[in-house]
Order: structure tokens, then sequence, then C-alpha cells
């Protein structure tokens, strides 16, 4: 993408979609050493995606456009058909996160990491799990991603045609805690740049994202009903998601509704 096609495709005040450059318009300190290109994908408009590709890139995108399209197209069908394996792994009717989430305008970003002279003192994306509810990520055989487990970082090393799924924070309210999302970070080299596909499966913004009866034995709930849109806004307005996200946005929402209950 050249610099022109950059500005033009300047991600907006408030927006999720388009190119951003270290996110320096939302943070002012440890800004992200990437660049982000991302658009919604919503399987009820077929062409959403080659839609955005020709407005915000111009016609000569249209190629790129629907290669993304058929790309997030599978994506979603890959992304409910493992859901259906964490049903079944619940006890659950295999379909019954299908239902929740076939209905929503999942979330595609495209990372570009570039080389950095002092990699040490940079990160490509800090240490954080995704808010989403499920993440199928795509990595060149560059390497960066890691992982969190039992208090040090692993390095989840490329392999070709390999995909890498994890749990987000969404799912984890959906389940009432039974699943952990993965606290992850991407760190950036010195010689090459490194790319990757994020593919992050979300609920309509209006669905309520409460476990099945039967993940809270007795009502008993670790976290507030509360709508995906709840989250995202929180996201994108009031705090920079992190490994902390879930529990912050369950004060900040609790605290909301105490102001209304007393107000
Ligand atoms: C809902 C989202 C917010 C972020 C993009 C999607 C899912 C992952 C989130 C993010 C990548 C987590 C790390 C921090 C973040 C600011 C980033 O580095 O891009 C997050 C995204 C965002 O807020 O734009
Ligand atoms: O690029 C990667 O390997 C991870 C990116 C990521 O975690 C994200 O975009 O949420
Ligand atoms: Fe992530």
């Amino acid at each position: 993408m050249t610099l022109s096609n950059k500005l033009r495709a300047q991600r907006k005040p408030n927006s999720l979609w388009g190119h951003s450059i270290a996110h320096n318009a939302r943070f002012s300190s440890k800004l992200p050493w990437k660049e982000t290109f991302s658009f919604g994908y919503h399987e009820n408009s077929p062409d959403s995606v080659v839609g955005f590709f020709k407005s915000t890139l111009g016609m000569d995108f249209e190629p790129a456009g629907k290669v993304y399209q058929k790309y997030c197209e599978e994506m979603k069908k890959l992304a409910l058909s493992i859901t259906e394996l964490l049903a079944i792994s619940l006890g659950l009717d295999r379909s019954y996160y299908r239902e929740f989430f076939e209905d929503g305008c999942s979330i595609m970003r495209c990372n570009s990491y570039p080389p950095c002279q002092e990699p040490s003192l940079v990160l490509g994306t800090g240490p954080h799990c995704d808010p989403t509810a499920l993440t199928i990520l795509h990595q060149d055989q560059v390497g960066g991603l890691e992982v969190f487990v039992n208090d040090k970082w692993y390095k989840v090393r490329p392999r070709p045609h390999a995909l890498v799924v994890n749990i987000g924070d969404t799912f984890v309210a959906l389940t009432n805690g039974v699943y952990k999302s993965c606290l992850h970070r991407a760190v950036v080299n010195r010689h090459s740049e490194r790319r990757s596909l994020a593919f992050f499966l979300c609920p309509r913004e209006d669905k309520v994202v409460a476990p099945a009866p039967k993940l809270a034995p007795g009502g008993s709930r670790k976290y507030p009903d509360f709508t995906w849109s709840d989250l995202l806004r929180f996201t994108q307005r009031h705090y920079r998601a992190d490994q902390s996200t879930l529990p912050k946005f369950t004060e900040w929402l609790l605290s909301l509704q105490d102001r209304t209950l007393y107000s």
C-alpha cells in the first residue's frame, strides 16, 4: 500500500476500520511498532469487503478486496466449526455457539510489523487478551507471536499451512470463565518485516453475552450480562485492551450500573 493510499484509508476517530500507523491517533505512549489495516466482515452483505476496498483504496484494489472477501468467508466458516467443538467440549448442543455468532459482524485485521534497529526496546503488539470471542491468526514465516504460559513467554513458531486459534475475552464470559483467554504479544526483529492476518469472531453488537445456564449453576456468575457493543466501545473509547481488559470492563460496567441505579 503506497503512502497516499495509507492516507486515503486512514482510520477515522472512533472507527475500527481503515489504516493505522502505531495507533498514534489513539495512544500517546507505548506505541505499537506496527501498521494495521482493519475492516468488518458480515456474511449478510456479500460484497461488504470488496466495497470497502474500492471505496477506501480505489478500483485498483477490487481484486484484493475479492481475495479478502473469500478469505473472510472461509475464516467465518472455520470459526463457526471451531465453536461447535467448543460447545461439545462443554456438554452443550453443538450448534449452541454457532447460532450465537452466525449473524455477527467479525473484524479482519492485517498486521505489518516493520523491522526495528532496537527490537528489545519496542513491541509489535503489547501483551493482551483479545476482547473478541475467537481469533484465527495466519502468520508468515518470520515469527514473533508469543504466548504467556506458567509465567514465561513462549514463541509460537510459524508452521506452513497452519493457523493459530486463540480464545478471547468474550468467550470467557460466554463460558462463565470455564475457558480462559490467551495472553499473547507480538515481538519484532532487526532484519525482516513480519505480517499476520487476524480474523476476530464477534457476535452481533446487540447480542447479550451471558453463559448457558448449565455453565452457571445456581446462578453463580463471574461476569455481568453485557453486549459486544458495550465491550467494543470500552476498548475503543475508555481502555486500551491488555491482559486485564475483562476485569476492568466488569468494574467499569458495574460502576455505570450503580450510578444509573442511584442517580
Ligand atoms: C476489538 C478489538 C480491539 C483490538 C482489535 C480487535 C481485537 C484485538 C484488539 C487489540 C489488537 C488488542 C491489543 C491492543 C490493540 C489496541 C492493538 O494493539 O491494536 C487492540 C485493537 C484495537 O483496540 O484496535
Ligand atoms: O501478529 C500477531 O502475531 C498477533 C496479533 C494480535 O495479537 C492481534 O492483532 O490481536
Ligand atoms: Fe491479539
